[in-house]
């Protein structure tokens, strides 16, 4: 018989700061791209985010994957490098990558597959506020 396919989700919530700015930006072309969220002390986010795996439905566990395991793996790629952090002075991956909600996403995605099966994430879904929401799949263009 062939497997039922599931999509199971885990939400988990951090606190951070951040400025958007670019070092390949004059300052004047990162205050008119980026506006207020160029002042240079920063400003503040609760970020939500929503991991998503997707695969089989296993006939002896009845999972697609312990949400046990995916809370630890959670703890591991968003809070213990994000939460009450500053994004940019603490993160090394953001000294030179602007930390926009896109990038933040493709962080996140990257540090999940690679503690993952291959082939299980699904998807990485980051609300930057109630209004601003990023959803990266993993995909690439050239
Ligand atoms: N493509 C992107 N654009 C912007 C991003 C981003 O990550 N990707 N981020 C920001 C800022 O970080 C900013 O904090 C957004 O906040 P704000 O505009 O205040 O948020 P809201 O739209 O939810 O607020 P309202 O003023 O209530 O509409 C900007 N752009
Ligand atoms: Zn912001």
């Amino acid at each position: 018989m062939s497997a039922r396919i599931g999509f199971i989700t885990r939400v988990q919530s951090f606190c951070a700061s951040h400025r958007l700015h670019s070092k390949s930006l004059s300052d004047e072309e990162n205050k008119r791209i980026f506006g207020k969220c160029n002042n240079p002390n920063g400003h503040g986010h609760n970020y939500k985010v929503e991991v998503t795996v997707r695969g089989k439905i296993d006939g002896n566990t009845g999972m697609v994957m312990n949400l046990t395991d995916l809370k630890e793996h959670i703890e591991e790629v968003i809070m213990k490098p994000l939460d009450h952090k500053n994004l940019d002075r603490d993160v090394p991956y953001f000294a030179d990558v602007v930390s926009t909600t896109e990038n933040l996403s493709v962080f996140i995605w990257d540090g999940m597959a690679k503690l993952l099966p291959p082939g299980l994430l699904y998807e990485i879904k980051v609300y930057e506020t109630e209004k601003n929401i990023v959803v990266y799949r993993g995909e690439q263009s050239n």
